[in-house]
């Protein structure tokens, strides 16, 4: 994405954001310009009247217009920007928060993709350690007020001689030029940087991370962290060494071309005040306000090929976030037939699926089909493809052909969020949040009055067997899950998590619900217990169960068998062990071997 891209979708954004702030920026940048100009043009009269008629009141009169000026502008000035400093940060969060948005809207392959997932990480760098949205909202400011200036000291400027301007505008051009060549430099060298500062960032990361301690500890990881991390830091070091050296260069540099600015500016017009050479003589109040016009104009022009360059360059660092925010929000959103009603029926038909840039199908033209009410357990080996059942069942990724049918319809040809609806899932690896234990099982689902829910939550975590955990808490099901943020929050194990995850998906109230491994951290009698409620748990609903404990197919109303991503078998747990030669028999044998003594 170009700079000029970059520049247009980050003031579109910050438009639908806040459509006045441009138009304030403008605003406070032809104030602050006000005041410059002030002090560049009415000195003159002050000066004029010093040198000439000194009479008192003028004298008066010029000083007070100065003082007057000065005090309305400060005062409005330091007003408006306190203002404006309270909206940058306003349009720093909500820039944040719009990336937030996007990463939980954006197709949910961008986050499994090595590739966007890098472009997201150099977006979250940009932001956060280079606070690069910050910048560019202050130097975008800067610009403007350094352009409004320029053009009316320009005006001022031009009533003395336009070959003056030019002289200055050439000096300037110089320094501009100084400046974006650095900047370039700096663009360039700081992208070697990224890399370094991750890699720094990663290892520190861990070091600080309480959740990685364990294993650090045991397995003596300290060693190889410390030496990572040291590495790194003189990587950085050396960097930073190199850097600072050439800017310090450039640095003296501009500062020669400043002072050689400021030499002209002075010398030109004393002589217009001392010989009518090169036009006629001016006054010592004019000679003031060209010479604070001139030292102005290069102060502004400085600094504004200073904010363009730093404009630039913080577009430059954006660029992985605007291409971020320009990514398709979820496609597979498509549809827009209301789901109503429950599931009734549920069918594949001859769908295969490979992951995004894998050309390896995990699901070769997999059909089956599961009625109403009926409970189906899905085994087979490690990377069978029993997951991506799921994540397609999810809407997360789409088959790459073949159709899933539910209720007879194409499941994308369902609005997403009515769709969503029918189903609940526990993942493999469910997450819970920091939030009440209450409000992580009912999370969006906030339809009935409070006390109702409060009474189901308490209902189904009976059921999951967590009641008796739940009465030891002093705030109950209020209690924030994790300790993270409060020290009265609960950290439960594996298990009890387990729980919580399934008591969530009962929550929903969805015809459909797919529990993938929902018992691998339950010890054998919640399990045994989980398993024994199982059908009571979820009633009529139609379940997918996916599961490695063989025994938790038993109670199933029939199994698919999967074999490198291809059906081996679909039917009930007796017809398959009548199979000996099958995959299930022998999965189901070798599991139970296990328990004999
Ligand atoms: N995001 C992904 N990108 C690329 N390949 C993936 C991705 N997720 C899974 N796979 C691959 O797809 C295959 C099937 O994975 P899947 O998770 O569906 O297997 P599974 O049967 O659930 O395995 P397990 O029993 O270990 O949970 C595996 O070979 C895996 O490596």
């Amino acid at each position: 994405m170009s700079n000029g891209k970059t520049l247009k979708k980050f003031i579109s954004i910050s438009f639908q954001i806040s459509p006045s702030y441009f138009f304030l920026l403008v605003f406070q940048s032809i104030m602050e310009t006000g005041q410059i100009l002030v002090n560049v043009i009415l000195p003159k009269y002050l000066v004029d009247e010093l040198v000439g008629g000194r009479d008192k009141a003028n004298l008066i009169r010029f000083g007070l217009y100065i003082v007057l000026a000065n005090v309305a502008f400060l005062f409005f000035n330091k007003t408006m920007k306190r203002f404006m400093d309270v909206r940058n940060i306003y349009m720093k969060e909500k820039l944040n928060q719009a990336m937030a948005d996007k990463i939980m809207k954006v197709e949910f392959a961008c986050l499994e993709d090595p590739y966007y997932l890098d472009l997201k990480e150099r977006a979250v760098f940009a932001c956060r350690t280079m606070s690069a949205l910050e910048n560019l909202i202050g130097s975008v400011a800067r610009v403007l007020k350094n352009a409004v200036t320029i053009i009316s000291l320009l005006v001022v400027m031009f009533t003395l001689s336009p070959v003056f301007v030019l002289i200055l505008v050439l000096t300037i051009s110089i320094s501009i030029i100084a400046q974006k060549l650095f900047s370039k430099y700096q663009l360039e060298i700081y992208q070697e940087l990224i890399p370094i500062n991750r890699r720094y960032g990663y290892y520190v990361g861990l070091a600080f991370e309480g959740k990685y301690q364990k294993d650090i500890r045991v397995y003596n990881m300290n060693r190889m962290l410390t030496d990572r991390v040291l590495d790194y830091s003189r990587q950085i070091y050396d960097w930073f060494k190199g850097f600072t050296k050439k800017q310090g260069l450039f640095q003296g540099f501009v500062g020669v071309i400043n002072d050689l600015q400021a030499a002209i500016a002075y010398g030109y017009v004393g002589i217009r005040v001392i010989s009518d050479k090169f036009g006629g003589k001016i006054g010592i109040g004019s000679f003031t306000m060209y010479v604070s016009a001139a030292i102005s104009f290069t102060t502004s022009a400085t600094d504004l090929g200073k904010n363009i360059m730093t404009v630039i360059q913080m577009l430059g660092y954006l660029q992985p976030f605007m291409e971020f925010m320009s990514l398709p929000d979820e496609a597979k959103r498509e549809g827009s037939v209301p789901f109503e009603g429950a599931v009734e029926s549920l069918r594949f038909e001859n769908v295969s699926f490979h992951y995004p840039k894998s050309e390896n199908y995990v699901l070769k033209g997999i059909s089956f089909e599961i009625k109403k009410g009926e409970k189906i357990s899905i085994v087979g080996l490690n990377g069978a493809g029993k997951s991506t059942i799921v994540k397609l069942l999810c809407r997360l990724y789409k088959p790459a052909s073949g159709t899933i049918y539910i209720n007879g319809r194409d499941i994308y040809e369902y609005e997403f969020s009515s769709y969503m609806k029918c189903l609940a899932a526990v993942f493999q690896d469910y997450k819970l949040f920091a939030f009440s234990i209450l409000e992580n099982i009912k999370g969006g689902e906030a339809s009935e009055e409070d006390s109702i829910q409060r009474q189901r939550v308490e209902n189904l975590l009976e059921q999951v067997g967590l009641k008796e955990k739940i009465a030891e808490l002093k705030k109950g099901v209020d209690t924030l899950f994790g300790k993270q943020y409060d020290p009265e929050g609960i950290e439960m194990s594996g298990g009890q998590s387990q729980k919580v995850a399934i008591a969530r998906a009962l929550y929903k109230e969805a015809s459909l619900i797919i529990l993938d491994e929902p018992t691998s951290a339950l010890d054998p009698l919640a399990e045994a217990e989980i398993y024994e409620h199982f059908n009571q748990l979820v009633g009529d609903k139609t379940a997918i169960y996916i599961s490695h404990r063989m025994s938790s197919s038993v109670f199933c109303d029939k199994i698919l068998v999967l074999d490198g991503g291809i059906i081996a078998d679909f039917d009930s747990h007796k017809k398959l062990m009548e199979k000996e030669e099958g995959m299930y028999y022998k999965l189901f044998k070798s599991q139970a071997a296990n328990y004999q003594v």
